[in-house]
Formats: C-alpha cells, structure tokens, sequence
C-alpha cells in the first residue's frame, strides 16, 4: 500500500487541514500518517483559535516517522510560523524526501490568517525550493506575485511571476473566480489548463486541502503531475457534486462517495 504523510493544521470540525487531508487519502485507498503543526478551533463559520505546536515536537514527530515508514508523497498545508517551517525544511532534507506537492495555506476560506509574517518568507525560501509542486488559490497567487488576479489572462501572468523566482511546477487554483473553476499548471514555461465542472455548492470549506492531497496520492500512484493534477480535479468535483450541508457556514465535502 502507498502511504502519503500530510503535515498540516488540525480542524477540529473536520473539514479542512489534516482531517480532510486524511480522508482524502483513504478515499484513494492509501495509508495516510500525519505531522500536526497547529491545532485550530474552528467550524465552518470560522477559526476562533490556533495553538501552534513546538518546533521541538514537530521534529520529533517527523522523526518517528522518517525514521520507521518512509512515505511516498508528503502533503504540506498549513504551517503557521517560521520555527516550524525551518525544522520541517531541514528534516525533509536530512531523509532526503522528494514528491512533496506544498498548498501555501496562508488565509481560511472564512478570512482567518492562518500564517505569520515571517512564516511567509520562510516558506517560500525554505520550503518552496524542495517542493515538486506548489499549489496557491488566488489570493495566494496575487500575495506571491505582487499582481492583482480578477480574470485567467491575470492567472497565467501571475503563475509566469511566480515562476520566475521558483523552479517546480505552479498550480493556481481557480475556485476564487466567479463562475469558474479551472485551474492553471504553469511547468517547464508551459501553462497548462484543467477545466472544470463548475459545481453550484457553497460549501466548500477544505477544498484546497483536498486537492492537494489527492495531487500528492497520484503523484505516489506513479502519475505524472498532468495526470495527477487531472485526476485531482476528478476528485474533487465528485466530492462537491456528492452535497453534504452542514453547518451554518461554508460546509465540508462529502468524501464517502466511489472514486
Ligand atoms: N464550486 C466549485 N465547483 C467545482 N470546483 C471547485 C469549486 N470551488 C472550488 N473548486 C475547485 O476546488 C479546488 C480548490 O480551489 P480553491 O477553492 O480555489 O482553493 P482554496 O480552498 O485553497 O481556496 C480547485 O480545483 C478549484 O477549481
Ligand atoms: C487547519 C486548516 N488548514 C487549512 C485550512 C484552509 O482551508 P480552506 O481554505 O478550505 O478553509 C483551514 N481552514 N484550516
């Protein structure tokens, strides 16, 4: 069996961060381990409050694992500060880890920040330069490039900025943008569309972490990233279409439905 490892916040209600994370991997029929960096209190209406874990624990965590069941793929989400970000960088590097596919979690969909100031220079310097993949939303996008991104034309020149200073592939989710959801793979000079059904449901809190997470299943199923950012959208879109409300805010996606 393939094991994917997801380092990544903990929500509580089970929509977003490692909770998505792991069922999204068990969805691909794989054996998911997780390094948690924060604990978050929230719900689908918002993150009342995070508590981050100690850079010490965290390595020792990694430890546990890189010492004992080597994963195929690791996903990267939310890492809250640059303590945490530096020890991740430099343990991913002592056992040699590649396939590591990076969401740049940095707000929640309900508005929180979910990443420090000097989190976010740690990250791209440390942590973007061993990921084969990173994967912004589109504030995340404009925040990396330093553009404004209202339309796909604005898309492909704010992944060709990001590229610049970044050699692994981009991938730019399209959700933020009204009435699409087509997602841009910006690799090798390449740009690379992935269209999507665009489904009418609101509740779509944890999707970035899904997405990610399934990206990284495929890449370990020996997909190439076309392949695997394709058969991600495939996921996700059936997890949206499968229509699960709960809460009283932006819900979670229903992961019980047949891949
Ligand atoms: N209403 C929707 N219908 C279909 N796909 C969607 C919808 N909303 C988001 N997606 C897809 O979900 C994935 C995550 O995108 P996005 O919501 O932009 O990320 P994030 O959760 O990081 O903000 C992308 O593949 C995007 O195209
Ligand atoms: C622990 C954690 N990690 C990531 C997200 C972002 O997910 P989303 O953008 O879908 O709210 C989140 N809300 N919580």
């Amino acid at each position: 069996m393939k094991k994917i490892l997801t380092i990544a916040g903990s929500d509580c209600s089970g929509g977003a961060g490692i909770q998505a994370d792991i069922k999204t991997i068990t969805a691909h029929k794989m054996y998911a381990m997780s390094v948690v960096t924060a604990l978050t209190a929230q719900n689908t209406t918002g993150v009342y409050g995070v508590f981050d874990m100690t850079p010490e624990f965290v390595e020792k965590q990694l430890d546990a694992i890189f010492t004992d069941i080597i994963p195929e793929a690791v996903k990267i989400g939310m890492v809250s500060n640059k303590e945490i970000i530096e020890i991740m960088s430099r343990k991913l590097e002592e056992y040699k880890i590649s396939n590591i596919v990076l969401d740049p979690v940095m707000i929640s969909t309900s508005g929180s920040k979910l990443l420090s100031d000097d989190g976010m220079k740690a990250l791209i310097d440390r942590l973007f330069p061993i990921a084969s993949i990173i994967t912004p939303n589109i504030p995340e996008a404009s925040c990396l490039s330093g553009l404004q991104i209202h339309t796909k034309k604005d898309m492909e020149l704010a992944a060709i900025e990001i590229g610049k200073n970044y050699k692994g592939a981009v991938l730019i989710k399209g959700g933020h943008l009204a009435d699409s959801s087509d997602d841009l793979l910006y690799m090798n000079g390449g740009i690379y569309w992935f269209y999507g059904e665009n489904v009418n449901n609101t509740n779509t809190h944890g999707t970035g972490c899904t997405l990610s997470s399934a990206i990284a299943c495929n890449i370990a199923d020996n997909k190439d990233l076309k392949e695997s950012v394709q058969a991600a959208k495939k996921y996700i879109t059936g997890a949206l279409n499968a229509d699960l409300d709960l809460g009283k805010g932006s819900g979670p996606l229903n992961h019980c439905w047949d891949l």
